[in-house]
């Protein structure tokens, strides 16, 4: 089955000026490499074994008493596969997707827009929930569960809320911050897949399946070598493959060997681990400035002169995970593994013993 992929009318009232934004940062199947490159139903998607399970179980079910399926809330680090899986669910269900994302929904007038829009089976993508405005949310939690929302008609004290019926939709949730999201809201998706970082064998087969969509032609090992340099996230090793294609095409003769591989990913600065500059930088100023810490986040911030939100959010949780970096209530410290990868010697920093008296046992009798 196909869905359709609507990312562009975004459900807003026509002529509001304000159908790009609500669906702005988003793109459809075929616009763009990226959108090329998105598995197109469950078979297709890569990994993920648990929640693929669960998932075909939620939809299949539905499907099969004829119901429109629970809403679903997926949860994971940016580039994991949600999108992805969103417009799958659409296909699945052959319905509409419609696509939005939290900030877009200011006002509750957008989303009542959209909601009212649907037609029964619609899939409502909405990315980044946890970042929508509170009147939208409390309006979302009526459409979720009664598919029914309230308007608001008039302003003052003759204001009156008129109840309009939608379709009944599923409404899927994506979230980088699952924690962030209210507990009403939070309760209202039957369903919640909590998405892991991949396993190198899983990148290098989805590093392999964009080389065929993209006729690229890639040896295994140098799959392999690309996936174990893309952080556990497949927009990465996507991303890498490319950059790879061009140094293989203008330096090479066009074929991804391992030596091209690596040659070309020293050229684009991502090392052996996928740290890139600012990583290696961040880790640099950490042992060489800082004796390897601990040091505070805003000074590790000025040392590499960038904003501390880019280090907190883009590099610590990877450099976390490669366990070259500790977070510790007095600051971040390096681990061990950070000295060995940037082949530094850590200086012996255990301050000198002090020389204590020692007592010394002569025995019975003996004198001083
Ligand atoms: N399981 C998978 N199998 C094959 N390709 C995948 C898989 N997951 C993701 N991809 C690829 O990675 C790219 C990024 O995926 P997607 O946009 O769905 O991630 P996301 O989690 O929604 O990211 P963000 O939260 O940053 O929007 C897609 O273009 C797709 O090609």
């Amino acid at each position: 089955m196909t869905g359709q992929f609507d990312t562009t009318s975004g459900g807003a009232e026509a002529g509001d000026g304000h159908e790009a934004e609500l669906s702005a940062s988003l793109t459809p199947f075929d616009t763009d490499v990226e959108g090329a490159l998105r598995p197109r139903s469950l078979g297709e998607f890569i990994g993920q074994e648990t929640v693929r399970e669960q998932l075909d179980l939620v939809l299949t079910a539905a499907t099969r008493r004829g119901v429109v399926p629970d809403h679903l809330l997926f949860s994971g680090p940016p580039g994991l596969g949600k999108t992805s899986l969103a417009m799958i669910v659409a296909a699945e269900l052959g319905g509409s997707l419609r696509i939005t994302s939290g900030p877009a929904l200011e006002r509750p007038g957008d989303l009542a827009a959209m909601l009212s829009n649907l037609i029964e089976g619609d899939v409502l993508f909405i990315d980044e929930i946890h970042r929508i405005a509170r009147p939208a949310e409390e309006m979302l939690y009526l459409a979720m569960e009664d598919f029914r929302i309230d308007i608001m008609v008039g302003k003052g004290p003759g204001a009156t809320s008129i109840p309009l019926e939608i379709a009944p939709f599923t409404l899927v949730g994506a979230t980088t911050r699952s924690g962030a999201l209210t507990g009403p809201l939070r309760d209202r998706f039957g369903f919640t897949a909590h998405m892991d970082f991949y396993t190198d064998a899983d990148l290098a087969r989805i590093v392999t399946r964009a080389a065929e969509i993209l006729a690229i032609p890639v040896d295994p090992d140098a799959a392999l070598e690309i996936a174990g340099r893309s952080r556990g996230t497949p927009r990465i090793a996507n991303r890498l493959l490319r950059r790879v294609r061009d140094f293989a095409e203008v330096r090479a003769d066009g074929r991804i060997t391992v030596p091209v591989a690596r040659a070309a990913l020293e050229v684009y600065e991502v090392d052996e681990l996928g740290l890139d500059r600012l990583d290696r930088a961040v880790l640099r100023a950490l042992l060489v400035q800082h004796e390897g810490g601990p040091v505070g986040l805003s000074t590790l911030a000025v040392a590499v002169g960038e904003e501390s939100t880019t280090l907190e959010e883009v590099c610590e949780p990877f450099l976390v995970r490669a366990g070259l970096l500790a977070r510790t209530p007095r600051g971040r410290i390096a681990t061990a593994a950070a000295w060995e990868h940037l082949g530094l010697t850590r200086p012996d920093k255990t301050p000198a013993e002090p020389m204590l008296p020692v007592e010394v046992d002569r025995g019975p009798g003996a004198r001083g």
